[in-house]
């Protein structure tokens, strides 16, 4: 059996089970559950915090993991990021009242609180900035307004907690994090469950790009099969077939779901017909 670590709290937990769900694997019914075996697909999947992914899969008792690109790195944990999964999307920055620091550099001297200490420390040592780093577990914009701190370093997405508490961003973003899918380090072709891992990863990767495209089949007249073809490259090359009518194809190709609707509009300006999108629910490819 393959042995999965996945989120059992937060940010990174129901978009994980969501996407192994799409993926065809059972997932827990009630959040109580704290393993759950899928004997179809040979998967045990342990919910565990999200912080803690990292350590059980560097140890090499859990196969893989699914945990976010910063708590990995926060960890210090002997694993690496296989498969950006492209969800719980944020920065890791810096913030402060106003005026209180334009960089890292600012920083001798300060107390900065965060609940990302490896990320911070290794960040001012590389800076050769003396600072204390003070870990608390959340709500950390709070912080500066109980002079705990001065500066805070915590999880940005759309900069409300900032906004509410009056702080600001500054300097430049420590990180760009995303839930990522995390193994072993140094694991690899020789690992006994390789081929199930490989696999795994088929099938996330499945998910992403059905999700990331539509399929978009059209008519057109041969002559512009050329100019349409380049609208719609498709990911290896589009499906052309002959139509009864005679000097037309119908095409079949690929398109990013976000760029669909312009894709219709060139086409159709094109003097292609029949122009249609249809989701993909899953792929391999
Ligand atoms: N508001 C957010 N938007 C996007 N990602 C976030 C957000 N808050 C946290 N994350 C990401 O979620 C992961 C942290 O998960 P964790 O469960 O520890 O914290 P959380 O989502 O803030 O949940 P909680 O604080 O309620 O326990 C990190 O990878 C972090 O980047
Ligand atoms: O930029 P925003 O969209 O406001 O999102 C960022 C906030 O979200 C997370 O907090 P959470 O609600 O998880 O509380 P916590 O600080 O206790 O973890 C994170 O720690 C930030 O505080
Ligand atoms: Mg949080």
């Amino acid at each position: 059996m393959l042995r999965i670590a996945v989120p059992n709290k937060g940010s990174l937990s129901g978009p994980a089970s969501a996407i192994l769900h799409e993926a065809g694997y059972q997932q827990r019914k009630e959040s109580k559950e704290l393993v759950l075996v899928d004997p179809v697909n040979e998967v045990e999947f342990f919910y565990l915090r999200p912080r803690d992914i990292a350590i059980y899969v560097s140890t090499g008792r859990l196969d893989i993991g699914i945990t976010g690109r910063d708590l990995l790195v926060d960890s210090g944990a002997d694993a690496e990021e296989i498969l950006p999964l492209g969800f719980a999307r944020s920065t890791f920055r810096f913030a402060a009242r106003p005026g209180t620091a334009e960089s890292a550099e600012d920083l001798k001297g300060s107390v900065v609180a965060t609940s990302y200490e490896g990320i911070v420390a290794r960040h001012l040592a590389e800076r050769g900035v003396d600072a204390s780093v003070v870990h608390l577990d959340g709500a950390v914009e709070t912080a500066i307004e109980l002079g705990v701190a001065q500066v805070i370093a915590d999880v940005v997405e759309t900069g409300t907690s900032l906004r509410n508490a009056g702080l600001e961003v500054f300097g430049e973003p420590i990180m760009h994090s995303e839930a990522v899918v995390i193994r072993r380090t140094g694991a690899g072709a020789e690992d006994a469950a390789e081929p199930k891992v490989q696999q795994f990863l088929r099938r996330l990767q499945g998910v992403l790009v059905a999700r990331a495209y539509v399929m978009m089949d059209y008519d057109c007249r041969a002559e512009h099969l050329e100019r349409a073809v380049a609208l719609t490259p498709g990911l290896e090359s589009p499906t052309v077939s002959p139509l009864h009518n005679e000097g037309w194809v119908a095409v079949r190709a690929m398109v990013p779901a976000k760029d669909a609707q312009r894709i219709m509009d060139d086409l159709y300006a094109l003097g292609a017909r029949a122009i249609l999108t249809t989701a993909i629910h899953a792929c391999r490819l």
